[in-house]
């Protein structure tokens, strides 16, 4: 078995060595799983891959991104638990965001900050509000649970060279800031990273499905996804195994689920019986205002789908179509001009990708992530298992022609 104390030297190494050490331990180590049990949360180690697959590992980023999305669903979980209404305001949007959002996004930044300081990051929060006077009250304490989740002694990929662990604590200004190198504004060429602290707010507010999620986009393409689900069964046929999620993917190296603590490694692959539109329902958003929900019926029917949609918060949906559940996650747009944004999206598309699916919008095109903070001129998503995928776009576009021409009528 790893320790943490192995583990700790060779995450100095550069990431080569890293890999090549990796495969020694892997090819040592293979019956064993990577992490210890769930009752003592482990250092999280990215899992064995195979030297035929030569495209880039991200090892280092993936125990960063993994590191810093686990200490925030942490600080998410204590947050509901302690939420008091006037700790929630409502943006311009008017979609609400409580100190859970600010602290979540202060800690992964701060980490993100420590570990690679030169990458950009799109976030979706700002700290502008938190400056100003009638900010102080909220802004204290989101610094002081920032300050907790980032020093708290929980072996949750603990290394100090990410500015996490006893003595991590960080100044006012330091966190403010760390939220503000979200404002990014994103392009096509170059890394960065995307933060989305709290997807599905309203989902978090409600104790229902909410995502912690983050990824690395390089020159347009997302590389490595990470979304902690903190409210999510480990296996819906099997409510006793309890609650909490983490979906892990990096490009070319496939897709996995652990639970929060870091246990039981599944690789994810979206099942073949997935693949026949009858056999499953469509998954979409709970919101109304953010997906339309009669689209989909109309859709749902001329696919002869009987199954009630399963309606979800955030991009725990993507998690959810990873491991086989539902067969599409369809999301049409009701508000016009809204453009998606990167970070409701980036984790997800990686994971349903490195699952076997296809994500695209509602013309067929990939989504793109280098046209700044929104996806650009893509109008919709379609997400689903490759052969079901042809078919759900089929019936998406069929359901668009027959509305253009009732417009036209
Ligand atoms: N009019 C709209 N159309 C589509 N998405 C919207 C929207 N208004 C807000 N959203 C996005 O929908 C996300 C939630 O996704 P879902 O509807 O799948 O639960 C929100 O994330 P936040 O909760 O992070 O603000 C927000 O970014
Ligand atoms: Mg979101």
């Amino acid at each position: 078995m790893k320790t943490e104390q192995s583990l700790g030297s060779w995450q100095r190494l550069d990431e080569v060595m890293v890999f090549l050490f990796r495969l020694h331990l892997s090819l040592s180590f293979r019956s064993l799983p990577f992490s210890t049990s769930s009752a003592s949360a482990s250092i999280y180690t990215p899992t064995f891959r195979s030297l035929s697959n030569m495209s880039k590992t991200y090892a280092t980023e993936e125990q960063v991104a993994v590191a810093a999305v686990r200490r925030a669903c942490h600080l998410t979980s204590r947050v509901f638990n302690t939420l008091v209404k006037n700790e929630t305001l409502v943006k311009g949007d008017k979609s609400p965001v409580t100190v859970g959002d600010f602290a979540a996004q202060a800690v992964i930044a701060s980490i993100l900050t420590h570990a690679f300081p030169g990458d950009p990051i799109v976030g979706e929060e700002d700290a502008s509000d938190l400056r100003l006077p009638e900010g102080k009250e909220m802004k204290d304490r989101i610094v002081s649970l920032a300050n907790e989740a980032l020093t708290e002694e929980l072996a949750l990929g603990d290394n100090v060279n990410w500015g996490i662990g006893p003595g991590a604590k960080k100044t006012d200004e330091e966190l403010l800031d760390a939220i503000d190198r979200g404002r990014y504004e994103g392009g096509g060429v170059g890394r960065m990273w995307t933060i989305d602290p709290i997807d599905g707010t309203k989902g978090f507010l409600r104790g229902e499905q909410y995502a912690v999620c983050l990824s690395l986009i390089v020159d347009s393409i997302v590389q490595l996804g990470v979304i902690g689900c903190p409210n999510l069964p480990v296996d819906a046929a099997h409510p006793e195994k309890g609650t909490g999620c983490l979906f892990v993917a990096v490009r070319g190296h496939g897709a996995q689920q652990l639970t929060l603590s870091g246990a039981n490694p599944e690789p994810l692959h979206i099942p073949t019986s997935a693949s026949s539109p009858e056999n499953f329902d469509f998954l979409e958003s709970v919101e109304a205002a953010h997906s339309s929900h009669s689209f989909n019926e109309r859709v749902s029917s001329l696919l002869g789908i009987t199954r009630p949609p399963t309606r979800m918060d955030s991009q725990a949906k993507y998690g959810c179509l990873a491991r086989g559940e539902g067969g599409a996650y369809l999301r049409m747009p009701t508000v016009v001009g809204y453009r998606e944004k990167i970070w409701d999206h980036a984790p997800g598309q990686v994971l349903v990708e490195e699952a076997g699916g296809v994500v695209t919008d509602s013309r067929g095109e990939p989504l793109t992530f280098g046209h700044g903070r929104t996806l650009g001129e893509n109008y919709g998503i379609v997400a689903a298992g490759k052969e079901a995928h042809a078919k759900v776009l089929a019936a998406v576009q069929a359901v668009i022609k027959e509305e253009k021409e009732k417009a036209k009528a």
